[in-house]
């Protein structure tokens, strides 16, 4: 469905990539946690899925299309089948809701309609729905500046689903929420992702939630995978590895049994 093959990422010549050779297969139904330490690549990986960063070298297929030749205009049908959500919601402060929910589908018609407000009733009853099955019903019309941290994520996660995507990436989505939130938002995600069989791949910093969650984590480190298996086999010698070991290079880390 999702395959990167010999992805890598170079963000100017005097430094070192930001990733380094990836090669990764995803299927539908997976739920994927990317761990790694600050500056790993994580969200360089996730940018390069949905095509807003182009990789040096290698390349990202979607459906065994690869992404990386297409036009603009082609690029913009295919982030239609990825529903994104961010650390920083990405919302419009001063709408409602409603309308930040509905800005979902401009993937689906023209930014200027949209922006006028020039919604089919179709697509309204649509972005209800969605806005009930995130528990923001009653928050419907108030404007997203009134809202609490874990309330604008779930308008993230609502406008998102709103595409109908078939991929959900997120890039360290609960890093600005408190734990109690974040497991919150993790349960709606989980949730989501069982009855929409979406494939799922999220960015995150925090490893209980990764293990909790996830059906497979994958962890970089130096733009490299290091780990590509269970949440299980992600021990504590796994965990030193990905976050502690003072190594820069692969072939320089302690070697395990
Ligand atoms: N636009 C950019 N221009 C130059 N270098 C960049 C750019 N974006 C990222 N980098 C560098 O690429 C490397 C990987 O960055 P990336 O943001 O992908 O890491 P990350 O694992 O997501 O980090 P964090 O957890 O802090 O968000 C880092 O060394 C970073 O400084």
């Amino acid at each position: 469905m999702l395959e990167l093959k010999n992805l890598s990422v170079q963000y100017t010549k005097y430094e070192d990539a930001a990733l380094s050779d990836i090669n990764l297969t995803f299927k539908p139904g997976e739920f994927v946690c990317i761990l790694g330490k600050s500056g790993a690549g994580k969200s360089t990986l996730i940018r390069c899925i949905n095509g807003l960063q182009k990789p040096t070298r290698g390349d990202v297929f979607w459906n065994k299309q690869s992404i990386t030749k297409l036009s603009e205009e082609q690029l913009r049908k295919v982030r239609r089948e990825m529903g994104m959500i961010f650390q920083h919601f990405n919302l419009v402060p001063r709408l409602t809701v409603l309308q930040n929910v509905l800005t979902g589908s401009f993937g689906n018609r023209s930014t200027f309609k949209s922006l006028l407000g020039l919604f089919h009733d179709e697509e309204v009853s649509q972005a209800m729905q969605v806005i009930k099955d995130v528990g923001l019903k009653e928050q419907t019309h108030r404007k997203v500046e009134k809202l609490s941290g874990g309330q604008k994520q779930r308008v993230g996660i609502a406008r998102a689903l709103l595409q109908q995507p078939r991929i959900f990436l997120g890039d360290e989505p609960v890093s600005s929420l408190d734990p109690g939130t974040a497991n919150h938002i993790f349960n709606l995600i989980q949730e989501m992702h069982s009855k929409h069989q979406l494939l799922t791949i999220i960015n995150v910093h925090d490893v209980d939630i990764a293990k909790r969650y996830a059906t497979r984590i994958i962890a970089l480190k130096n733009g490299q995978v290091i780990f590509d298996d269970t949440p299980e086999s992600f021990d504590r010698d796994q965990f030193h590895l990905t976050y502690h070991a003072f190594s820069n290079k692969l072939e320089e880390l302690p070697i395990r049994n």
